[in-house]
């Protein structure tokens, strides 16, 4: 693939331009910003954060005001769909057929390979070329997170499929337009995977810099506190909102926010800032293993929205009848339990898997998902009372653990534990931390990044083991009389030693 001049410096950095390049892309972007009409408060600056491995940030130079304007990016300046031209290039249909998310990439391959042509040109120079995101870690690296069920969720069989599916279809039909004059010749030469390579790259871009942008005239509907629904918010068109995309965040220093008016975006302080704090978006309650999917980095206070994650095929497996060997979840909880197969199914109770969450004094009832303790308990009841709860349309309480459920859902997460390739004793052997210096690959940042996420999930399971192993002790063992031999084998090896020394005495 062949580069643009300004292109080719791009490329040749790690993540970002080198030190002049760096800089200057910076005051190009701004002036550019500013020529488009952006208002920007002279007390806040864009600054270089590589020395900390947090690329760009935006940060106090003077004390800002609560309520203070940080600044305004007028509505045409948001690389979206809406303000490219590619939509008067292609048939309205084209763009009808995909969703926000394809849409938005394929303006932003369109713009990018525009090179200096493009209205945003000077945006392209700030963003980054090269992420941390769990979607461009080696198979070895994401081996780090060991049973951490972010790995099941970076998706890039299920984006490679749909770029190959709906876009790459389009590119090739429309290469004219994406590749004008010179520009064809070189697509021409361009393989299925270097565009995939930069569809990925769109992707990733929109995942950590993009926002839902309400539109002008807002048209969703609100309920009386004035919040719209999750699913009218997936719908909202999305959109590059430059500047206001190069606010870091860190959890709950969250000091800016972002509000849409007709014609402009305007960033303002939550609160004072001093002169030299930097400016923080609020990204989201994630915990760290999704952080660090979406946008490739953790920090400590994002520790707080920590989860582990049961998965459902574990719950059945260790619920449900042993069946023949072969057979899915789904299939097994069908033959073993058909009885509350399809009512389960009904109550939205299947979940590819069930949240343990970090609580900063433990707490079983505030920790565990309640679908995780609903579905347990539907699936050990007796045919009679679960036939009951059923004609009233209930289901069992999400605050109410039998002690069968209590011994289960404590097997569940012994069995969890052991998924990890190491214990957490073994992880916290040595002080695990992420080097921000120079002279550190990205592979042993992203190494330690894993680290430290799966520790997290281990410390909330470790939690969990010992809240759930008291429950179980503290509700007795009696139910297991009515088990079958085999579960209760399992079960009482699985006893804690308090447990086994009461039941025999
Ligand atoms: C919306 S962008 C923010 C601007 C970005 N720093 C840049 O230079 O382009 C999100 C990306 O910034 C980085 N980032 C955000 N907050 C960070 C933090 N607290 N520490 C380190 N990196 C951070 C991550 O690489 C993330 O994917």
């Amino acid at each position: 693939m062949k580069f643009h001049r300004a292109e080719r410096e791009r490329h040749s950095s790690v993540g970002h331009a080198p030190p002049t390049f760096f800089d200057s892309a910076s005051q190009a972007f701004l002036a550019w910003l500013t020529a488009s009409g952006a208002e920007i408060n002279r007390k806040v600056g864009l600054q270089d954060l590589r020395s900390v491995q947090a690329g760009r940030g935006v940060v106090a130079i003077a004390n800002i005001e609560e309520d203070e304007l940080l600044f305004r990016i007028p509505r045409a300046s948001i690389l979206s769909v809406e303000n490219s031209d590619l939509t008067s290039k292609l048939p309205t249909s084209v763009f009808e057929e995909l969703d926000p998310w394809l849409s938005l990439i394929l303006v932003m391959l369109y713009e990018y390979e525009k090179g200096q042509e493009s209205n945003w040109a000077a945006y392209f120079g700030v963003l980054p070329q090269e992420f941390n995101t769990l979607m461009f870690w080696t198979p070895e690296e994401l081996e780090q997170l060991q049973a951490s069920a972010v790995r099941d969720k970076i998706g890039k069989d299920s984006a490679d499929e749909a770029f190959r599916k709906h876009l790459i279809p389009i590119v090739n039909q429309y290469a004219q337009v994406f590749y004008p004059g010179d520009a064809y010749e070189r697509a021409k030469t361009m393989q299925e995977e270097d565009i995939l390579t930069l569809l990925h790259k769109m992707g990733t871009l929109i995942m950590a810099y993009a926002f839902d942008v309400e539109p002008a005239e807002l048209k969703k509907e609100v309920d009386e506190e004035g919040y719209a629904s999750e699913d009218e918010d997936e719908a909202l068109p999305k959109g590059m909102v430059p500047l206001a995309d190069m606010l870091n965040a860190d959890a709950d220093n969250n000091n800016a926010r972002l509000f849409y008016e007709s014609n402009s975006l305007t960033m303002k302080a939550l609160c004072p800032i001093l002169a030299g704090q930097e400016i923080y978006n609020d990204y989201g309650p994630l915990p760290r293993s999704d952080l660090l999917r979406r946008y490739g980095y953790i920090t400590r206070n994002y520790t707080q929205y920590d989860v582990v994650e049961i998965p459902f095929e574990a719950v059945i497996a260790t619920v449900c009848d042993p069946e023949p060997s072969g057979m899915d979840s789904i299939a097994r909880l069908k033959t073993s339990c058909p009885q509350t197969f399809s009512y389960l199914e009904e109550s939205g109770l299947f979940e590819s898997g069930y949240d343990i969450s970090y609580s900063s004094s433990f707490s079983i009832f505030e920790s565990l998902s309640p679908e995780l303790i609903v579905l347990v308990e539907s699936l050990i009841m007796d045919d009679d009372a679960f036939g009951k709860l059923k004609a009233k349309g209930k289901l069992p309480k999400p605050d109410k653990i039998s002690p069968k459920g209590a011994v289960l859902l404590h097997r569940l997460v012994k069995e969890k534990i052991a998924s990890y390739a190491t214990s957490l004793e073994e992880d916290e052997s040595e002080n695990v931390v992420v080097p921000v210096d120079k002279g550190y690959t990205s592979t042993e940042r992203r190494v330690a990044m894993a680290k430290l996420v799966r520790i997290g999930e281990k410390q909330i399971l470790k939690e969990a083991d010992k809240a759930l192993a008291t429950l179980a002790l503290e509700l007795g063992w009696s139910e297991m009389e009515t088990m079958d031999g085999q579960l209760k084998k399992r079960l009482a090896e699985d006893a804690p030693d308090g447990a086994v020394k009461k039941r025999r005495t």
